[in-house]
């Protein structure tokens, strides 16, 4: 379970500073899938960086299973959240020059043979429906859609029990959406612990929990029929 407690995080300083989450509570319950919306600017982006370890808050706590991420020392931290935590972004973030496996393999790259990685890679990509044939193409000769399940492949290298998505499906087509969206949702049946921001409520629906961030605080959202 993941919780974040009190959680404030301001840019700037003095004057100047600019307060984009306030005390911020949320719990994520182990293999669901909480998704959060709010409008452009709201702070989304910022609070799935602070709970994924990736920006320190001024105030509060983000616990995995208890433990403080901000507790640890920088390097047990990175290792944490490679272990742990699977990252996904709206503009997928391929390398160019990489084929579609060893952009997979890539962060683990340094901690296990290559071989063994290449074959979990394998095992991953036909798992999300990335044929063989695209193994070894570069990111630019595929569609969007293939090119976020290959992101999609990359943060689920390391078999991480949390899958953090920030709007996902934010740069493809109606199609593509529900390609990804359907991915995600079997993922999370798989077990998987799902965090995802979004500002397409069909893509929201899909979640076990839904919040809102407005003004940085966030609150349930109740979907009307
Ligand atoms: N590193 C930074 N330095 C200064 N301001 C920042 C920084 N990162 C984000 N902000 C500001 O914090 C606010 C929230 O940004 P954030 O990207 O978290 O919003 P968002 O809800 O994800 O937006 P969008 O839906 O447009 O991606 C914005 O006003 C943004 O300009």
């Amino acid at each position: 379970m993941i919780t974040v407690e009190n959680l404030r995080k301001s840019f700037g300083r003095g004057t100047n500073a600019t307060e984009v989450l306030r005390d911020i509570d949320l719990t994520i319950p182990d293999g669901k899938w909480t998704a959060i919306v709010g409008p452009s600017g709201s702070g989304k982006s910022t609070l799935l960086n602070c709970l994924s370890g990736l920006l320190k808050p001024d105030f509060g706590h983000v616990n995995y299973d208890g433990k403080d991420l901000y507790r640890l020392k920088e390097k047990e931290r990175s290792h944490f959240r490679r272990k742990h935590i699977g990252f996904v972004f709206q503009d997928f973030k391929l390398l160019p020059y990489y084929s579609v496996i060893d952009n997979v393999i890539l962060p683990l790259l340094y901690d296990e043979a290559k071989q063994k990685l290449y074959e979990k890679a394998r095992q991953i990509l036909l798992h999300i429906g990335i044929h063989e044939q695209l193994f070894t193409r570069l990111p630019r000769s595929l569609s969007g859609g293939e090119k976020q399940r290959v992101a999609i492949a990359r943060a689920l290298i390391a078999d991480p029990d949390v899958l953090v998505c920030d709007e996902p499906t934010g740069n493809l087509d109606q199609d593509n959406r529900d390609i990804i969206t359907g991915l995600i949702d079997r993922l999370r049946n798989e077990g998987k612990t799902i965090v995802l921001v979004t500002h397409d409520m069909e893509v929201a629906k899909k979640a076990d929990d839904i919040y809102q961030l407005t003004s940085g605080s966030l609150v349930p959202y109740e979907v009307t029929a």
